[in-house]
């Protein structure tokens, strides 16, 4: 695997309705070269779709969590939470398929507002007939005036080669995230990092979110058993103090709560040890490349 200076590696998150073809999309653009992390993988809150490395990019396709489903009790905090995973995206790509009409407009706004680059993609244009993708796309940038569609069919692989120039045009250079050959063990931590951050986000309120970052230094697993270390990174001696909570009831409740979701995911019994630690402006520098132990 080529890191050079010139390689570019990026997070790209999918969004759209059920049924939009997004998994469609997602075998058509990874292919045979398809590496799925795990099965278990697809199952997180950020679920990831699939890697694809070559000799000069990595591309990591994401979801996001739950962004559809408005019924979901924790909305407004679901809401920040996807927020942030779109604000640690590269590129969005925001999927419609032909024949719908614009309804609901908060997770196209929220991928607006997020300052990501968003790429409207227009999906079963396969299916089109006559003028009807011309007048799609002429209502989709009055609907939208700052998109501009991109038309593809995932099932008849028509127009992927130039969404992915677009995708590539807007990643990074960055050395890529995953090893190809350590991908499990690194989406296993990633997938243990983002679920105890998403208990941070539920349980703390205003900037702490923000302001921390979790690392997984440590994890081993056994046949009954996996034993994870995790360092809670802040930026500041009273963020962590707020972390921790009185008598460590806070942080006590915190390693509850991911433990029970690293439970149910893993399906096997956890060990969780974390640790609090402050790195000053730890936000003005690699922030991703910290997540990902770099
Ligand atoms: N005609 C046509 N059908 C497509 C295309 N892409 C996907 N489909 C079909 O649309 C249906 C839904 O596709 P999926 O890829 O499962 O959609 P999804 O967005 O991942 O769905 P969820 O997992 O429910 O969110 C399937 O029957 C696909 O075969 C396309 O380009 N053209």
């Amino acid at each position: 695997m080529n890191d050079s200076n010139n390689f570019k590696a990026g997070f790209v998150t999918i969004m759209g309705k059920p049924n939009v073809g997004k998994s469609t999309l997602m075998n058509a653009l990874t292919g045979e070269k398809l590496s799925i992390i795990s099965k278990r993988a697809q199952t997180t809150r950020h679920r990831i779709f699939g890697i694809i490395t070559t000799d000069d990019h990595q591309i990591v396709y994401s979801d996001t969590p739950g962004t559809l489903d408005p019924s979901y009790p924790l909305h407004e905090r679901m809401m920040t939470f996807v927020k942030r995973s779109l604000e640690d995206a590269d590129v969005i790509l925001y999927m419609v398929e032909l024949g719908e009409k614009h309804q609901d407009n908060t997770w196209v706004e929220m991928a607006k507002k997020s300052g990501v680059p968003v790429l409207f993609v227009i999906n079963k244009v396969d299916l089109n007939k006559g003028s009807q993708l011309t007048d799609k796309i002429t209502y989709w940038k009055e609907q939208l005036p700052w998109v501009e569609p991109i038309a593809v069919s995932a099932l008849e692989k028509m127009g992927l080669a130039e969404l992915e120039e677009q995708i590539l045009s807007h990643l990074p250079n960055h050395p890529p995230y995953f090893p190809e050959d350590e991908l499990t063990d690194k989406s296993e931590r990633f997938i243990t990092s983002e679920i105890i951050r998403e208990k941070i986000f539920m349980q703390y309120k205003q900037e702490i979110p923000y302001s921390s970052e979790v690392v997984v230094s440590s994890f081993k697993e056994d046949e009954q058993i996996i034993r994870i270390s995790a360092e809670i990174y802040v930026e500041r001696n009273s963020q962590k103090g707020i972390i921790i909570g009185k008598k460590g009831e806070a942080i006590k409740n915190l390693g509850i709560a991911a433990r029970k979701d690293l439970e149910e995911f893993f399906g096997k019994q956890i060990h969780l040890e974390t640790m609090v630690k402050v790195e000053k402006d730890w936000r003005n520098n690699e922030l991703k490349l910290k997540r990902f132990g770099y």
